[in-house]
């Protein structure tokens, strides 16, 4: 017999488990709406331009594959902090920024919780109410305690702000809060400028640390300044900031796994000992970083023509999910004659769309309708093409009633 016989099978992942069944689902009806990867008008995965353009580039270049150091691609490195808070920012001017090359925003995650088990060993997260399903595991694995603040109110379908503040108020001071940079996963509603000030003046009464997970920076709004506002509001303030980055879907680097993980500090002395200990906790994790994708995010950055294409490229990707969107809020109000308000789908931003079906009905929507999203109501609309909007709202109507 063998020695894991009482190893049980793990349930499939929440989100990344849909695929699987999607790919094995017959129906031609079907839409996968569940894992958030841009697909194009025709519902296929898309390789950007300028990503096959770097890429030409460093082949002709002809690079080696010698291993990186720990904290990464150094090129990389200096574009990813520039990228998110301005090349002119005082706290890169003043070298008071610790930038470690992470695998994707989820190995930035989990590079940054290890740091908070070993050094801030009697704080916790605090997680938005609800948030990305893999937010409660990469805590939980690392062993740093979290608990929830309010953050979607089931009545408005928008942001219990009130709940939220409260919440971030009643923890221990010190506590580290978990904040979506833009495009908010799952919900797609983020704070108005006004209350992203209101959340800064608590966690600067409450001596907590700010620590955003930035995922989407340039493809919520289409501009990569835009959708930094929140990050770069809290390091104007002084505040000490954990920032973790990802270009799975503003650069399509999926499966490149390409990432980082910002620790910006108070003093530059302060950032090269904490980058040091990021550097040792990486080295037993991974050792160092994969470098093709870091090469294509300095290749792309580097160029300025290449770096422009690149915005023209996010605003399209964004574009389309802002049609899409529009689209398919006119079929449902259109086509639902209860007179529900389906507005709330207007005032979403990202990829996401938090429809508000529960367990049964987002079942009902795969059984019945081979539509493909995650159990809590989310739906990917980057899988969604203007062609299909039509039927979708079908499904969702019949769901719903
Ligand atoms: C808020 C948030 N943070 C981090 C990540 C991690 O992405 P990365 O490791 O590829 O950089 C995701 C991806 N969330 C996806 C798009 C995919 C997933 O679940 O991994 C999602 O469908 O929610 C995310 O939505």
């Amino acid at each position: 017999v063998s020695r894991f016989e009482d190893v049980a099978m793990a349930p499939p992942d929440p989100i990344l488990g849909v695929s699987e069944a999607f790919r094995a689902c017959t129906n031609e009806s079907k839409l996968n709406l569940g894992v958030g990867a841009y697909r194009t008008e025709d519902l296929q995965p898309y390789v950007l331009n300028v990503v096959k353009k770097a890429e030409k580039l460093m082949l002709e270049k002809g690079e080696n594959k010698e291993y990186l150091p720990i904290e990464g691609l150094a090129a990389f490195n200096k574009a990813t902090a520039e990228l998110l808070l301005g090349a002119d920012n005082h706290s890169i001017q003043s070298q008071r920024v610790a930038t470690v090359q992470g695998l994707s925003g989820t190995g930035s995650l989990r590079l940054a919780a290890a740091f908070i088990n070993r050094y801030c060993p009697n704080s916790k997260v605090l997680i938005s109410s609800p948030t990305w399903g893999n937010h409660k595991n990469i805590f939980n694995d690392a062993g740093v305690p979290w608990s929830e603040y309010r953050y979607y109110d089931p009545k408005t379908v928008g942001l219990d702000f009130e709940g939220m503040i409260a919440d971030i108020k009643a923890a221990p001071s010190g506590s580290f809060i978990l904040l979506h940079g833009c495009a908010h996963n799952p919900t797609g509603i983020d704070p108005t400028p006004e209350q992203w000030t209101k959340i800064a003046d608590v966690l600067e009464e409450k001596g907590h640390t700010p620590f955003f997970d930035v995922a989407y920076q340039g493809f919520a709004s289409g501009s990569l300044d835009e959708d930094a506002f929140s990050v770069r509001l809290f390091v104007e303030r002084g505040f000490e900031v954990f920032v973790a980055q990802s270009y799975s879907k503003n650069l399509g680097l999926y499966s490149e796994r390409i990432g980082a993980i910002n620790v910006i500090c108070s003093s530059s002395g302060v950032a090269n000992r904490v980058k040091s200990q990021l550097k040792r906790l990486a080295r037993p994790m991974y050792s160092n970083p994969p470098v093709h994708g870091a090469r294509i995010v300095a290749n792309v950055v580097g160029d300025p023509n290449l770096f422009s294409e690149w915005k023209a490229e996010m605003e399209e990707m964004a574009g389309r999910i802002k049609n899409v969107r529009k689209r398919l809020y006119d079929n449902l109000s259109q086509k639902d004659k209860s007179g529900k308000d389906w507005s709330f789908i207007l005032r979403q931003i990202g990829m996401f769309s938090y429809t508000g079906l529960n367990t049964s009905q987002s079942e009902n929507m795969t059984n019945k309708w081979h539509v493909y999203m995650t159990k809590d109501g989310r739906i990917s609309l980057a899988g969604l093409s203007l062609a299909k909007c039509d039927y979708l709202a079908d499904a969702i109507i019949d769901s719903y009633h």
